[in-house]
């Protein structure tokens, strides 16, 4: 029967395909003594067999559809099964302790995964303990005779159902045939959101119940402008959702024609309209879309794309990649931004009760600054390239800049003493996005070359309300005074130091926020490619002088942000 499903509009377009349940099966199994030891291993052993056919036909696809890197990880697995050590133990403590497969098989591994963990000096073996983990849980959801969902083996077109996607699992998605997804939680900024728009891929996420309302199969209509779903649709609705398809690949086209239009605004008011991206892949995105500069490049996505930490030298190269694909214009990549919702599986963090306020970002940089000066020695190197930028996220005090810096200057010391060719105009700036460093953006401004406004955690930390929870997210309201207040802060800050400011949060993409950034001052707006062009077209009915008016009372006299958009909408007519 027809249902209709209300979310989160991730990611602009129209999809309808059938479900692909993206759901991961119940583990859980009970302790049991067996009689027939053999009996059980020839379980355990017919289980490990199934798991190295599923893995050998899951490295072959994504090789193919993905590349060879992205199938690396799946050799990984493949390596653990054939490693006679771990399974003969396996099979010792079932013919030993009488236990059924499913028992040794968590107990064995267990202990695995907490020895290499232990390996705090050895980053290999610590790496492997994700493996592991992975490798188990397909060996015992064989042993259980669950299936586990593989999506680098989709194979038609399909929309993908999850209760969250995490960002790795995002990047497995084949664009061929994953036509929109939609998810039971997250926010528009959630990274899974974000990643959906680098990929051009509809999307609705914190629907709340699309995985028990939608089976797999049913035929879903995925509108990503309005964040709704439609189950079992109508063929009236099928037409309808074609139609609205159609109107928006028609807008789209006439956006295009922007492409290598400057971004000005009615009375010639320039400003740079750059583009997010998470590999150096998506830089043919962005230059498609007309980006003049990458505004953050989330280096991060480099060390969750890999099985181990990425090395010096691979780092180079996607880097020396990025700078030459924009040809000269800037590429500002943001040092590894790790932790919150985004983690290393071969990097294990300590549990922590609250991981978006906990050990992340610039505190693990300079806290492991074995892998930091690793990225900032392949940064270096690759600024001889092209244009390239260096910002630290997560910035609060002055002396983390002033730390950060330091390691920077030593580092590129260092590379010049051996040779090694390096930019000598590399700005290097700051992510803003804790208030403590809105508050002293002043001071701040006298030692970061830049400032790009991070709204996404900007909003969610002065307001208190986690990024990704749909039921907060009435919370993330780019356009409250107190949010417009910070942001002038900012802006105002910079400029008195003869410093310029960016924002590459969410926002800066935000077609209500647009008319109130360009009256604000904003330099440099950053955002998901697919919303520049758009951003474009509207910065051209705006008129600069008449938008520092309206930001200026939405400041000052605004008490709400509901005041606020009727402020704008009055101001933009
Ligand atoms: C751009 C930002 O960084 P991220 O979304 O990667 O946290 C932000 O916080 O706004
Ligand atoms: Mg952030």
């Amino acid at each position: 029967m027809t249902k209709m499903l209300k979310g989160i509009a991730a990611s602009d377009g129209i999809a309808a395909a059938k479900a692909y349940m993206l759901v991961q099966p119940d583990l859980s199994f009970s302790e049991t003594s067996i009689s027939d030891p053999e009996a059980e291993i020839k379980r355990l052993d017919d289980a490990v067999a199934a798991s190295k056919s599923e893995l050998e036909a899951i490295k072959q696809k994504a090789t193919q559809n993905l590349g060879a890197e992205e199938a690396e990880v799946f050799e990984a697995h493949l390596t653990i099964l054939a490693d006679p050590e771990m399974i003969g133990q396996i099979e010792n403590q079932i013919k030993n302790e009488k236990v059924n497969a499913e028992a040794a098989l968590k107990s064995v591994t267990d202990m695995f995964i907490s020895m290499f963990e232990g390996m705090t000096d050895n980053a290999y073996m610590q790496e492997r303990a994700g493996d592991i983990r992975d490798v188990t849980k397909r060996v015992m959801s064989h042993l259980l005779g669950v299936t586990l969902p593989n999506p680098a083996l989709i194979d038609e077109e399909v929309v993908i159902v999850a209760h969250d996607l995490t960002p790795s699992d995002t990047a497995q998605l084949d664009r061929n045939f994953v036509k929109g997804f939609i998810t039971d939680i997250g926010g528009r900024t959630s990274h899974s959101a974000i990643m959906s728009r680098t990929l051009e891929i509809p999307a609705v996420v914190g629907s709340g119940s699309a995985t028990t309302e939608i089976k797999e199969g049913d035929m879903v209509i995925i509108d990503g402008i309005a964040g709704d779903a439609v189950i079992d649709p109508t063929a009236d609705q099928l037409a309808e959702y074609e139609q609205k398809a159609a109107d928006f690949k028609a807008q789209k086209a006439e956006w295009q024609q922007l492409k290598d239009a400057r971004s000005v605004s009615k009375d010639g008011k320039q400003v740079i309209l750059g583009a997010n991206i998470g590999t150096p892949k998506d830089v043919t995105g962005a230059v498609d879309n007309g980006a003049e500069a990458v505004g953050l490049f989330r280096s991060e996505f480099l060390y969750m794309d890999a099985s181990e930490l990425p090395t010096e030298e691979e780092q180079f190269k996607a880097y020396k990649e990025a700078v030459e694909g924009m040809d000269g214009k800037q590429v500002v990549v943001r040092t590894m931004d790790i932790g919150g919702d985004k983690d290393l599986p071969y990097l294990p963090l300590p549990e922590e009760e609250n991981p978006f306020l906990g050990y992340r970002a610039i505190r693990i940089s300079l806290d492991r600054q074995d892998i930091f000066r690793t990225q900032l020695r392949a940064l270096l190197r690759a600024s001889h390239y092209g244009r390239l930028a260096i910002m630290f996220p997560m910035i609060a005090t002055v002396k983390e800049f002033k730390d950060a810096k330091a390691i920077f200057e030593e580092e590129k010391a260092k590379l010049v003493k051996e040779g090694i060719p390096v930019s000598d105009d590399i700005e290097v700036g700051m992510m803003m996005e804790i208030p403590a460093a809105a508050m002293i953006a002043d001071k701040l401004a006298k030692y970061a070359d830049f400032f790009s406004i991070g709204t996404n955690d900007l909003i969610q930390y002065s307001m208190a309300a986690d990024r990704g929870n749909e039921r907060v997210s009435y919370l993330y309201q780019p356009y409250n005074p107190s949010i417009l207040r910070l942001i002038k802060n900012i802006i105002d800050a910079s400029h008195k130091e003869g410093k310029w400011t960016g924002m590459c949060g969410e926002m800066a993409g935000d077609q209500v926020a647009v008319p109130l950034l360009l009256g604000l001052g904003l330099d440099e707006f950053s955002m998901s490619a697919t919303s520049i062009l758009k951003t474009r077209s509207l910065l051209k009915k705006l008129d600069s002088v008449k938008m520092q008016e309206l930001a200026q009372k939405a400041v000052e006299d605004c008490e709400t942000t509901e005041e606020v958009e009727a402020l704008v909408a009055e101001y933009t007519k």
